[in-house]
């Protein structure tokens, strides 16, 4: 009896699952039933979403501010009118970003060479931002490091560099402006920029993955204790957006992209134009309620991932009639 049972049910699974792809590659290829086409009804929108004007007279820390999200982030704000400051290790970079936003907006972008890892360097890019700008208004922690690794290959180095970018980077530029600013009396909005997989773990990608989870750690904490001086502390967790920095070392041959675009829900990556509209707004006065907060931006990959029965949207409506009909005839348990 078990073993029909069985036959049946692993009959059925192959029934259900061939059909699927044959049906997945008349529509879009060799994978993926649902990739490209609903796409199309979640258009990206390019422009600002706050009124000009939001970040006038206000000054902005961006980490890493001069490639990728970073400098998608830097663009937004100082459109909004936000005098910006970007730092980095590599000057030439964050120069060019600069000049290149700043004719653009008709709104200063500062360049501050600044290694996060070193907390001596952390310390004197703040004293040069205090004599260029003042203290910061809006600071948002976006500088980062990672690759794909599996991790029996992660020397010690690795692993530190990692989270000495990640996790130590983040609190000592935290930590340097926080006292400052509580010495200044001057409150702050302070965003971090995490990821899904942050909530998750993931393999392969492991002292990112710890890394980041300390990031949150630190700034809910923070949200709870520093209310009081004036500060708000949130995050952003981005799906996939395509950027150089990342994708070069997440998905080098590009191979793993189909699939990943086929698991979510909205089908498309994110655009560095959205998120940095999230980001301004978070960051803006708009949100001056929100503190604490963990924003997933991700299209629905993170959900899409997460239930065990998400695979189920490759049935058929007929393949649906014969799985009902056999649901329906079991009796007890
Ligand atoms: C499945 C498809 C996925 C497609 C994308 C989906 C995206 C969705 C989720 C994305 C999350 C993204 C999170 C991110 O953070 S992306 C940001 C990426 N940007 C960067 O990393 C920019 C900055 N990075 C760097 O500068 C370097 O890459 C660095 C290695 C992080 C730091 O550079 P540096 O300080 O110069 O370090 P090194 O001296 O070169 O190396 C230090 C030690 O690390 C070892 N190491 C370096 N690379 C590797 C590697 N690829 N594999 C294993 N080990 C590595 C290196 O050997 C050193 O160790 P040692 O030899 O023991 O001294
Ligand atoms: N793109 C994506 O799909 C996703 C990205 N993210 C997050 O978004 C953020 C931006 O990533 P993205 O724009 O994609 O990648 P980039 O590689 O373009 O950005 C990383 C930035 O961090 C800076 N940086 C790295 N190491 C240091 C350091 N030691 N000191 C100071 N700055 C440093 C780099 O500048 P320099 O080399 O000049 O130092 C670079 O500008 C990161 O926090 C990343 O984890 C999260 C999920 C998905």
């Amino acid at each position: 009896m078990a073993a029909r049972v069985v036959g049946r049910a692993g009959r059925l699974a192959l029934v259900v699952r061939s059909s699927a792809v044959r049906l997945q590659s008349r529509l879009h290829g060799s994978t993926g039933l649902r990739s490209g086409s609903q796409a199309n009804f979640f258009p990206p929108l390019e422009d600002a979403m706050l009124p000009s004007g939001s970040f006038n007279n206000r000054m902005a820390l961006i980490t890493g501010g001069g490639t990728g999200l970073g400098r998608a982030m830097t663009a937004t704000l100082s459109q909004l009118g936000a005098q910006c400051i970007i730092a980095s290790r590599k000057l030439d970079v964050l120069q060019r970003t600069a000049e290149e936003i700043s004719s653009q907006t008709g709104n200063k972008v500062h360049a501050v060479q600044c290694d996060v890892r070193d907390p001596q360097a952390v310390s004197q890019c703040v004293d040069q931002i205090e004599a260029l700008t003042g203290l910061p208004d809006v600071i948002i922690n976006n500088a980062a490091g990672n690759f794909v690794c599996p991790s029996e290959r992660l020397s010690p180095n690795a692993w530190k560099t990692i989270t000495d970018i990640v996790l130590n980077g983040t609190a000592f530029v935290t930590l340097e402006l926080g006292k400052r600013l509580i010495q200044n009396q001057k409150g702050a909005s302070f965003l971090a920029i995490t990821t899904i997989y942050a909530e998750s773990g993931s393999g392969f990608v492991v002292p990112s993955a710890s890394a980041k989870a300390g990031v949150e750690a630190l700034y809910k904490s923070l949200a709870a204790e520093w209310g009081r001086y004036g500060h708000r502390f949130n995050i952003i967790q981005p799906g996939p957006i395509r950027t150089k920095g990342a994708f070069s070392r997440l998905d080098p041959t590009g191979a793993f992209e189909k699939a990943m675009i086929d698991r979510i829900p909205t089908g498309r990556l994110g655009t560095p134009a959205e998120i940095a509209n999230l980001a301004a707004y978070v960051s803006s006065n708009y949100a001056s309620w929100m503190s604490g907060a963990v924003i997933r931006f991700d299209g629905g990959e993170y959900v899409s991932l997460a239930g065990e029965f998400n695979e189920l949207r490759s049935v058929t409506p007929d393949q649906w009639k014969l799985l009902e009909a056999m649901i329906r005839k079991t009796k007890g348990s």
